[in-house]
């Protein structure tokens, strides 16, 4: 059987990547989106098992060490991990999967996964960005300021990926994914 593919969405916090990952999925449910563990906290309306898998420190810390993570990073000042066993399961099985993930993890994807197909997701700007992270309502100022500091690095490593999607208006960035996804190579 022919194997699925893995696909990492990167971008910065805010620039939309979620967004963009919902309505994908939502439009092609043949796509599976891999939920990752995270020791953040919960943020109103967010399903543990849905959203995320939400772990203490020593959970995750024993995760690590079972070798039950495909990648992990620490991302201001929180851990974010993609479990393996569904991965594997679902490449396994001819599905493709979704990870939506930060630039260390999809750099370890890289060494670990080179087959992968790895997509950057830019914002048009940086103040749109800070507009974004503000209209959504959800960190912290203390929160929302690491992630524009975290943006800057983030954005300069675009050119390590395969593609570079620019999401200002969300159809027209749906569609470019759609594109690089499932335009015949
Ligand atoms: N490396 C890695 N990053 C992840 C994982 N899950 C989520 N992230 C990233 O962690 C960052 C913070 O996520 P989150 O706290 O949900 O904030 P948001 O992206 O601003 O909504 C985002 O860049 C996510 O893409 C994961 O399993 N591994
Ligand atoms: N193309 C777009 N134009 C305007 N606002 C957008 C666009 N894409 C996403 N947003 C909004 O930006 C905010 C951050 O989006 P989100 O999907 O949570 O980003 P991320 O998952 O990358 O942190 C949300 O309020 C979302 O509705």
């Amino acid at each position: 059987m022919k194997k699925g593919r893995l696909i990492v969405m990167t971008g910065p916090s805010g620039v939309g990547k979620g967004t963009l990952v919902r309505s994908l999925i939502k439009d092609h449910p043949e796509l599976h989106l891999s939920v990752s563990v995270t020791t953040r906290s919960p943020r109103e309306g967010e399903i543990n098992g849905q959203d995320y898998y939400f772990v203490d420190r020593l959970c995750f810390q024993n995760m690590i060490e079972r070798g039950e993570l495909l990648e992990w990073a620490e991302f201001t000042g929180n851990c974010y991990g993609t479990p393996l066993i569904a991965v594997k399961e679902k490449i396994e099985a001819g599905i493709s999967v979704l990870l939506e993930i930060e630039l260390e993890g999809a750099r370890q994807i890289r060494s670990t996964f080179p087959s992968a197909l790895r997509i950057f997701i830019m914002p048009p700007s940086i103040d749109e960005l800070e507009r974004r992270l503000r209209g959504r309502g959800q960190d912290s100022e203390d929160a929302i300021r690491r992630r524009l500091m975290r943006a800057r690095a983030e954005m300069d490593a675009a050119s390590e990926f395969d593609f570079e999607v620019i999401n200002d208006d969300l159809d027209f960035a749906l569609r470019r994914l759609e594109s690089v996804l499932y335009s015949p190579v």
